[in-house]
């Protein structure tokens, strides 16, 4: 498969903006909290490499992924942000949970990017099995955390291009 040929965090491709200027939320979830603590410090590092100031990151901790559509929809109603981080790691157990949890996910924080029109980058693992997670979240495959922090910092810098 194309993914077994790259790493999915390999950026080197684009120009990534400064950060500096914008604000940011991370909602992490704490199911398979090995995986998400180190998609974190991906994106969390990223954001700092990219210039991002410390105090313009606010990070909340949520149960689990099906609780990031509300995290996030807490988190932009109550704090004016550029744009929110979700990350999380859904990994197929013996029934049909998995498909639940990450469709309502992925539909769920689309829908609170449209209502508060801000960015909210899905940055949630949806694998078969843990090795799998692994190899995103600082393995072979690169580290989703980083990936959805490059993607925070250009879509938070679309509004401002336009002068919104
Ligand atoms: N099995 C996984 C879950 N399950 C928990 C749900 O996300 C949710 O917290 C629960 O259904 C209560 O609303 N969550 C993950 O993030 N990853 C999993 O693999
Ligand atoms: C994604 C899940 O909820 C899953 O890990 C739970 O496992 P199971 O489907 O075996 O209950």
């Amino acid at each position: 498969m194309a993914t077994s040929l790259k790493s999915l965090s390999d950026f080197s491709h684009i120009e990534v903006p400064s950060a500096e200027a914008y604000k940011f939320g991370i909602i992490v979830s704490q199911w398979n909290a090995a995986v998400t603590g180190a998609l974190y410090e991906g994106a969390y590092s990223s954001l700092l490499k990219h210039g991002a100031l410390e105090e313009n990151i606010t990070t909340i901790k949520v149960p689990g992924s099906f609780e990031l559509t509300s995290g996030a929809d807490i988190l932009l109603g109550s704090k004016n942000l550029d744009a929110v981080i979700c990350l999380g790691c859904v990994i197929q157990g013996e029934t049909p949970h998995f498909g639940f949890i990450c469709n309502a996910v992925a539909n769920g924080v689309t829908k609170v990017s449209i209502k508060h029109t801000k960015p909210v980058i899905f940055g949630v693992l949806t694998t078969d099995n843990l090795q799998q997670a692994l190899d995103r979240a600082g393995g072979k495959h690169g580290n989703k955390g980083e990936e959805a922090a490059v993607t925070a910092i250009m879509m938070a810098g679309i509004k401002p291009s336009l002068n919104l």
